[in-house]
């Protein structure tokens, strides 16, 4: 889909980079405040010089000859925190600036710009973007009469209006206090399962990135220190010292089986375990992702018995790690998927817990609700 090799030096900070995705989606670009990640988008975007870079994006390269396109010939969109809109124009006014752009750059490339990768992605109009931004009802408002969130779904859908082969979203919720952001999200979720254009996403909320990301690129101190699948990330040792231990867990993709009509449980297929989880957005046949915390996940060494709680999955350990000084991270394979469990050292050895061992998972339905989002186009509308 896209490779990124950046290098660029300013005063004591080196950015040297290698990003390698192959698969559609949304890429995020996660790491502390400072590691690079804006320094990054800017220069895939062509607003900062790097002392070398050979960026390829769906078989188009961004340099020529030796030569890096211009920002406006590069085919980006670009969302950033501050929605930047033109304060003069309407919201349609706003939008259809978005459309010129691709129409100028459509002729100036003599080329039908061909940028999604799916058959069935809808072609980008201001027909398909305005519903699905929720912006008809804004409009004919002036950009003073809109709130936090409305400026930005404004913002997004310009930007998408010009047709990119990739859209580069920075921090785009930073400015939106919690409720705005959780307005906005379920809308760029839309454009993840519905406009399959490739997006960068840069974050350090890992909220964001467990809502929205397919691939996580996880940055420090200028280099990428791993790579790969939401999943495979979340695992990853060094998150705790950036999320915080409050937040470590496994996040794990799941197929909803069925929803019970009575409880309202849906039964998800996670490996070769079933999660039963209250989602009201789950249908039978959805995708979806849930974060089980570490700290959430309770051990047994015998299958326990007449329990409250929803989940109990059978696994195996594979490793125990230290974690603080008091505590350890047991990484379970559950068949197919593997969680994290944060325990006492003190329950560890009362229960002689090692690799190799085989125990019970256990995990209140409660405790994931709001950490399991549904993906894809079975979801519902957002609500608001
Ligand atoms: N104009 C500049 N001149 C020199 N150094 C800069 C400039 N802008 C940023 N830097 C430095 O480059 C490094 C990376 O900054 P960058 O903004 O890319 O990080 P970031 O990961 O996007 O951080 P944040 O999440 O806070 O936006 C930092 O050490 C920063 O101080």
């Amino acid at each position: 889909m896209f490779s990124i090799r950046a290098k660029k030096r300013r005063d004591g900070f080196v950015l040297d980079v290698d990003i390698e995705v192959s698969a559609p989606g949304v890429v995020a670009l996660f790491g502390r405040s400072g590691c690079g990640k804006t320094t990054l988008v800017n220069i895939i975007a062509g607003l900062l010089p790097a002392d070398e870079a050979h960026i390829v994006i769906d078989g188009w390269a961004l340099d020529k000859d030796g030569k890096s396109l211009l920002a406006e010939h590069r085919g980006i969109g670009y969302v950033f925190q501050d929605a930047r809109l033109f304060p003069h124009l309407d919201v349609m006014g706003n939008l259809r600036y978005g459309e010129k752009r691709a129409k100028t750059r459509s002729v100036q490339n003599n080329e039908n710009l061909r940028i999604n990768p799916r058959r069935d992605a809808p072609r980008i109009t201001l027909d398909v973007v305005a519903p699905l931004l929720g912006l008809e009802p804004l409009l004919s408002r002036r950009v003073h009469q809109l709130s936090g969130g409305e400026r930005q779904r404004v913002a997004l859908g310009r930007a998408l209006l010009t047709r990119p082969r990739l859209l580069i979203l920075d921090e785009p919720l930073a400015s939106l206090d919690a409720a705005r952001r959780e307005e906005v999200l379920p809308y760029l979720e839309k454009l993840r399962d519905e406009l399959a254009i490739p997006m960068i996403y840069v974050s350090h909320q890992f909220e964001e990135v467990l809502r929205l990301a397919t691939h996580v690129v996880l940055m420090d101190k200028g280099k990428v220190l791993s790579q790969g699948s939401l999943d495979e990330l979340s695992l990853h040792p060094e998150l705790r010292a950036i999320v915080g231990p409050e937040a470590v867990g496994a996040v794990v993709h799941g197929l909803v089986e069925s929803v019970d009509g009575g409880t309202g449980l849906a039964n998800i297929r996670v490996g070769a375990n079933v999660l039963r989880i209250h989602l009201r957005e789950a249908r039978a046949g959805a995708h979806i992702r849930a974060q089980l915390l570490a700290r959430d996940i309770i051990l047994a060494t015998t299958r326990p018995d007449n329990l409250s709680v929803r989940n109990i999955m059978t696994g195996t350990i594979a490793r125990i790690v230290p974690d603080d000084e008091d505590t350890e991270l047991v990484y379970v394979d559950i068949g197919g998927a593997s969680i994290l469990s944060r325990v006492t050292r003190a329950a560890s050895v009362a229960l002689d817990l090692r690799a190799g061992l085989q125990v019970w998972a256990l995990v209140k339905s409660v405790s994931i609700r709001g950490h399991a989002f549904v993906e894809g186009p079975a979801r519902q509308q957002p609500a608001i």
